[in-house]
């Protein structure tokens, strides 16, 4: 592993992702893009304006008063592109604004500062990508600060960076309401009772991953975040209102999300794509980067509990539906699978495929 002054030694030699700070890089010298970050195949570069279509938007109010226009609207976004935009969520503009403040003071502390993070089990801080498998893999152009936010950290608090924590924890209890009143929407779009998928996420698992992308002096050259799924149920993600960073694949190209002030960009995740036996989608997505200003995003991942089996749901697989895409997975070995492998756009979900498809 190249030293370089910012390596973060670490007990497990199988995570070599702490190699390079990304923003430490670029404060060294904006000028600098190391072999590792470029990407070598034209296709894979990121055209910074793609196909100029815009993702569905859908008003979480009505879907709670159960409006049957926007359940529809919700279906054809979850069938159609995996991922909506979410307003009159609830959340207050000022805990969304509060939250986005507090990361950034967080990102502008030293990296001593940081550093201290990064080692902190189950929090850490570091590179983007959690596992890097080879020395060849291409390195996304961002650093991540994990944190899990679940009911059962919550109580272990002194993991987490003193400044962040009253922030934190008040958006995240924010997120996670939305996160139940979607869940209740999506139940119903997927014809089942409204509680029906709280009740499967008992004991839920949360995690909230922090992005920064540094500014990169040649953003088409770099990706921010390679093209994945998320191995989540829904993800729900709070992104700066004055910079476009997210795009999604959607029928041959990419889209960007134009971010909508305030609002919440809402997607599906394989759990959900795998219950609903693949009608509901689980989008390949990825960030881009831009020369003049960092980009924060902070994604919620709401996950089942390990325990849980994963397999599409008996009613999902129907006359339209009428073959069962996916074996049966317990969670743990499906989440475990995808740590292992690096970010190779929907590559992961191949353990749960059934073989013939
Ligand atoms: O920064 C973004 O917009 C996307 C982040 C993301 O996809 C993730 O954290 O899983
Ligand atoms: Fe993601």
């Amino acid at each position: 592993m190249e030293n370089n002054g910012n390596d973060i030694p670490s007990e497990n030699p199988e995570i070599v992702a702490f190699v390079e700070n990304v923003q430490e890089m670029v404060r060294k010298d904006p000028s600098c893009i190391p072999e590792r970050y470029i990407i070598k195949n034209h296709d894979d570069r990121p055209k910074i304006a793609p196909v100029a279509l815009d993702v569905p938007v859908v008003d979480l109010s009505l879907l709670s008063e159960g409006n049957e226009e926007e359940l529809k609207r919700l279906d054809l976004a979850c069938t159609d592109w995996g991922f909506f935009q979410v307003i009159n969520h609830g959340v207050a503009q000022e805990v969304l604004q509060r939250m986005k403040n507090t990361i950034s003071s967080f990102f502008e502390l030293p990296f001593e500062e940081k550093y201290k993070y990064a080692v902190m089990s189950p929090n850490v801080y570091g590179q983007a990508q959690s596992f890097v498998v080879t020395e060849e893999q291409k390195l996304d152009w961002a650093d991540a600060l994990l944190l899990k936010t679940d009911a059962s950290y919550l109580e272990k608090l002194e993991y987490w960076p003193p400044g962040l924590k009253d922030a934190i924890e008040t958006y995240s209890g924010e997120v996670n309401a939305v996160a139940k009143r979607l869940l209740c929407a999506i139940s119903l779009t997927m014809g089942m009772d409204k509680e029906s998928l709280q009740d499967m996420h008992k004991d839920a698992l949360e995690s909230l991953r922090v992005n920064y992308y540094p500014t990169c002096c040649m953003p088409h050259l770099v990706l921010g975040a390679s093209p994945h799924s998320d191995v989540s149920s829904i993800t729900i993600l709070t992104q700066d209102d004055d910079i476009t960073g997210l795009q999604i694949r959607h029928g041959e190209g990419w889209v960007s999300v134009k971010p909508i002030p305030n609002a919440l960009v809402v997607n599906i995740g394989d759990v959900i794509e795998i219950w609903s036996n693949g009608k509901y989608k689980s989008i390949e997505h990825r960030a881009v980067t831009n020369k003049y200003k960092p980009r924060i995003s902070v994604a919620s991942f709401i996950m089942p509990s390990l325990d849980v089996e994963l397999e599409p749901l008996d009613h999902m697989v129907d006359p339209l539906n009428p073959l069962k895409m996916y074996k049966k997975i317990k969670y743990e070995d499906y989440v475990m699978a995808f740590l292992k492998k690096k970010l190779e756009g929907k590559a992961h979900t191949k353990i749960a495929k059934v073989e013939s498809l």
